[in-house]
């Protein structure tokens, strides 16, 4: 699985960006994104993980993993031990359909599981018309910002990225893989119409209630926690193993880089904080209410409520 072609030849970061299909993307995916929706064929009990970047992904993936892996391995011989999130679950765009790859999922066991950062949709048409189904991720809008611009600025190139420059790019709606309002209204519109195919999460609710909502993932990946389960508290011990403190301190996720992908990405950049709230220690109040207020402007009609200023 593990290919060292981004230590060879490292491409440098940069926030190049073209707009393609109604969303914002940096430019070096577009060719990945083409080839993923030409050739990627969805199977029945697929699942999905999406999100914009920085809303949960990892936390998703680790959490999903572990989930639906609970009976093969027991969270001591996890592979989350050893690898990073994401080289486990691989991205489409990043990762399975980078730099003109047409990857042979033949050796993935059922159900396979997949991640994307792609608007609902971009996605492959195979994934919307089948049974497959879709975990979606969300968060805070301004914490999500605040910590995409911590994440750029720990690119070496980009290290001196204003936090102004990324507040202006949020609220124009040109974030990497589209504008907030319409990444989340996407996916949201889709679980609203088909609860069945989309199960749509917040990180703030998996971080007030992580029990109830793993019970929630576990049921809709076709896994319920058993009653002996919960009273073993096997989901608090999931909930644990997947923590930001654990993750954060294992070896794989302190040194070296993610594999699956031609850029270098450190792996302890994908773990800081993990708050909710966070942005007022970044954001002037101003800030905060000015972005704020447009994207309930966005989101007004939808029927979703998204909880932003503190
Ligand atoms: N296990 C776990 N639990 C809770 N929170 C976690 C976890 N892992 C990562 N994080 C926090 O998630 C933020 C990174 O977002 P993503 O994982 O979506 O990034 S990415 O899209 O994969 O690049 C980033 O949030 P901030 O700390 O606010 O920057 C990470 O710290």
């Amino acid at each position: 699985m593990a290919d060292q072609s981004n230590q060879r030849h490292p491409k440098k970061h940069t926030l190049n960006s073209t707009h393609f299909q109604g969303f914002w993307c940096p430019s070096e995916f577009v060719p990945n994104i083409i080839s993923f929706q030409n050739h990627f064929q969805a199977l029945d009990d697929d699942i999905v993980l999406a999100s914009k970047p920085k809303a949960g992904t990892t936390w998703l993936k680790s959490l999903a993993f572990t989930i639906l892996n609970r009976h093969r391995f027991p969270l001591s011989v996890s592979p989350l031990n050893t690898t990073n999130p994401h080289d486990l679950i691989l991205f489409f765009e990043l990762s399975h359909y980078r730099n003109g790859r047409l990857p042979d999922f033949a050796g993935i066991s059922s159900p396979r599981l997949f991640s994307t950062h792609l608007p609902y949709h971009a996605l492959a048409e195979s994934i919307k018309q089948s049974n497959a189904r879709i975990v979606y991720i969300t968060r805070n809008p301004l914490d999500i910002m605040v910590s995409q611009w911590h994440f750029v600025r720990s690119m070496p190139e980009l290290a001196d990225w204003p936090l102004d420059a990324c507040l202006e790019r949020f609220c124009r709606g040109e974030e990497a893989f589209g504008a907030f309002w319409d990444h989340v209204s996407g996916y949201w519109k889709q679980s609203m119409e088909n609860p069945r195919k989309v199960l749509f999460l917040k990180y703030e609710e998996m971080k007030e209630n992580p029990v109830g909502e793993m019970k929630k993932m576990a049921e809709f990946m076709g896994c319920p926690f058993s009653v002996e389960e919960e009273k073993a508290e096997a989901i608090e011990e999931i909930a644990e193993f997947c923590s930001l403190s654990n993750l954060k301190n294992l070896k794989v996720n302190k040194n070296g880089a993610v594999k699956n992908v031609d850029l270098i990405l450190q792996t302890r950049s994908f773990f800081r904080k993990g708050e909710a709230g966070d942005y007022v220690n970044f954001l002037s109040p101003e800030a905060a209410e000015r972005y704020s207020k447009i994207v309930e402007e966005k989101l007004k009609g939808s029927g979703l409520t998204i909880k932003m200023c503190c």
